[in-house]
């Protein structure tokens, strides 16, 4: 996504690639971003740390780098997903003296999906959710955050916790209880991401499905979202807050 990025900022009218981190230790530490992403030399190196000379950091990075970044104050879009709870308590607080924009997702499809699948969840009474994802096979985190974000609206739209009615794959002896919201990974290949929302009743299967078809549909929404984090208040916010949605 960093490369992705850099492209999408390289190119983007009211944008200005202020810097760019990779992994400490890194032989590329001090290389051209520009030449790093394919874009042809842009006199922007790449560092072990964000510089504070950025307006905003965009973040698609690891969730202990996410949180380590917090640190250097600057209004933050957080597109890295697998943050635990307590990875994400930091950023909450964060959030309490910069603006930040949290968002498993940076599509705009997959964001007003939300509103769709919550519809949906509550209209569809009593039917079985499972939600499918899959990508790529370098992909670290599973489930992705994307499937979490939209479990979560199906759960909300029955007025359920998602930690009380999701299960993590199948595997056994165990059928299906009432009220489970399924949720499956699988990696392969190079797939974008992929996510299928499936109700079914004894009489009908109602399916939603969204398909990333290009990387750069991510850096858009977070080029998009880091000129909302630029003029934003503290608080934390999601992609909602930036599409108006
Ligand atoms: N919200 C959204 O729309 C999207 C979110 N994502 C999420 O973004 C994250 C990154 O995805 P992806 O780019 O595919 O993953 P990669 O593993 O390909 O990239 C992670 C990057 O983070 C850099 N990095 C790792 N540790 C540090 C550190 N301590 N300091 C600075 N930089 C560091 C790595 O540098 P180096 O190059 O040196 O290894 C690498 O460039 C994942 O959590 C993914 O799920 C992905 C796509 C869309
Ligand atoms: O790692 C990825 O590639 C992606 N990660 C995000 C997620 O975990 O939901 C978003 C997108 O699906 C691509």
């Amino acid at each position: 996504m960093g490369r992705e990025l850099c492209r999408a900022a390289l190119k983007t009218e009211g944008i200005t690639l202020a810097g760019g981190t990779v992994e400490p230790g890194s032989p590329e530490v001090g290389t051209d971003l520009g030449e790093l992403c394919g874009a042809g030399k842009a006199d922007v190196v790449a560092t072990e740390e964000p510089t504070d000379d950025a307006g905003v950091l965009i973040e698609f990075t690891t969730p202990e780098a996410t949180v380590g970044h917090l640190a250097h104050g600057l209004p933050h879009v957080v597109g890295t997903t697998g943050l635990s709870e307590e990875q994400l308590a930091n950023v909450e607080q964060a959030a309490e003296s910069v603006p930040i924009v949290l968002a498993p997702n940076m599509s705009v499809g997959v964001n007003l999906l939300r509103e769709v699948v919550r519809d949906l969840s509550a209209k569809l009474e009593g039917y079985d959710i499972e939600v499918v994802e899959t990508h790529h096979r370098n992909k670290k985190d599973a489930p992705s955050g994307t499937a979490l974000f939209l479990a979560r609206a199906a759960a909300e739209g029955r007025g359920e916790r998602l930690e009380d009615v999701a299960v993590y794959g199948r595997e056994g002896l165990s059928p299906r209880e009432p009220g489970e919201i399924g949720i499956h990974a699988l990696r392969g290949g190079a797939v974008v991401g992929e996510h299928r929302l499936v109700f079914y009743s004894e009489g009908e299967e109602v399916e939603v499905v969204h398909r990333a078809l290009s990387r750069r549909t991510f850096a858009d929404g977070a080029l998009r979202a880091a000129k909302f984090a630029a003029k934003a208040k503290p608080g934390l916010y999601g992609m909602a807050d930036v599409l108006g949605a």
